[in-house]
């Protein structure tokens, strides 16, 4: 994203207290954006971060505002949407066993609350619209990811709908590494107890993201963007066994129990579908699956495409397998466990 093109423009983060927010904050205090609003339901971690930006940037506080409300209320959104040029949304429930106990609060909050954003999105006259998604909505399987699956769907609706007044497009990453509840914060806090990490299975995958490369999706797809386009950054994996290996080669073996599969996990993800990469643009570091501009009337398309997949999805299984070595180099990338080496971890705003 250009500093220019931001200049004087309000920019509105849904779920902003959480990580991806807080890494967005990181980014573009100092740029010519005139107002980031924060929107998020959670009045605590609003003044958490709130103080956080008085002491570290009392300059640029003035240039964030904080907004209460949920995307499952509509007029809050809508309250909290005038004037604004430009959306990342975030908000989400995303924790694969809470979803898997509460389905119907990953409905209203994931499926519900994106068509809430969008609609008020379109109506209020929002440039660029970005959504965060999952690599657990392609082919899902358990609840968190079905309603992210639904989710992109009400994306691609919507951009339809929005087109030529706003732009509404779509992201999709794999596991952020040490964004809140995640893994490699539980095996550090596993290793300081002086206890064995515990491991599902050793031969799941994953792939490896840092939150610095989540937002440069974001801004990726916030630039390049049409409307119902989703991008995919391409990424490494490793699995679960390497990557307790790599966290206490780091902080200290202490051994590992092994604890079986938890509700609704897969042994692998899956990034892009075969039926997306048939469709897809390579970018570079990036993929982009265009929108399907067809209508229903299919007797009009007679050109007769009838290939539908491509001959494998791009997978954590089949995408650059990191070995343990190149997997502590990749989990240093991440400001966490940078700190957390000395003993500072308690400093990164989650
Ligand atoms: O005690 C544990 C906990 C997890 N794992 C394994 O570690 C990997 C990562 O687990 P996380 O809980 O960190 O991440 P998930 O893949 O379950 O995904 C969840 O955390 C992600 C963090 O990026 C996203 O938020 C995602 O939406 C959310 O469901 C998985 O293979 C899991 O089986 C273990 O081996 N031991």
């Amino acid at each position: 994203m250009t500093t220019s093109s931001l200049s004087g423009s309000t920019l509105m983060i849904t779920g902003g207290t959480g990580s991806f927010g807080n890494t967005v904050l990181k980014h573009f205090l100092d740029s010519g954006l005139s107002e980031i609003r924060i929107f998020s339901r959670d009045e605590k971690k609003q003044d958490d971060m709130r103080h956080l930006l008085q002491a570290r940037h009392p300059d640029l506080v003035g240039k964030v505002r904080f907004f209460i409300g949920d995307v499952r209320d509509p007029q809050s959104v809508r309250d909290a949407m005038r004037g604004v040029d430009y959306i990342f949304h975030a908000a989400a429930l995303k924790q694969v066993p809470s979803c898997e106990f509460f389905p119907m609060e990953a409905v209203k909050t994931n499926v519900l609350g994106t068509d809430n954003v969008l609609h008020a999105a379109i109506d209020e006259g929002v440039k660029r619209v970005v959504c965060l998604s999952t690599d657990k909505a392609a082919y899902p399987i358990n609840a968190m990811g079905k309603s992210k699956a639904m989710m992109e769907s009400i994306i691609y609706a919507n951009a339809r709908n929005g087109a030529g007044r706003t732009t509404i497009c779509c992201t999709r990453y794999g596991n952020v590494m040490c964004s809140r509840g995640s893994v490699i914060p539980l095996f550090i806090d596993q290793i300081r107890q002086g206890e064995p990490v515990t491991i599902t299975d050793p031969t799941m995958t994953r792939f490896l993201m840092n939150l610095d490369e989540a937002v440069d999706l974001v801004e990726f797809a916030f630039e390049h963007g049409e409307p119902g386009d989703l991008f995919i950054q391409k990424a490494p994996a490793s699995t679960i066994g390497d990557l307790s290996e790599a966290v206490q080669e780091l902080f200290g073996h202490t051994g590992t129990r092994v604890i079986g599969t938890r509700h609704g996990e897969k042994l692998f993800e899956t990034l892009m579908t075969r039926e997306e990469m048939l469709r897809a643009e390579d970018m570079g570091a990036y993929f982009r699956v265009s929108a399907d501009t067809r209508d229903l009337n299919y007797d009009r398309f007679a050109a007769g495409n009838v290939r539908t997949q491509a001959d494998d999805s791009y997978t954590s299984h089949n995408t650059q397998r990191l070995n343990v070595v190149e997997t502590i180099e990749k989990i240093q990338t991440a400001e966490y466990v940078r700190l957390a080496l000395e003993g500072r971890e308690d400093e990164v705003a989650q």
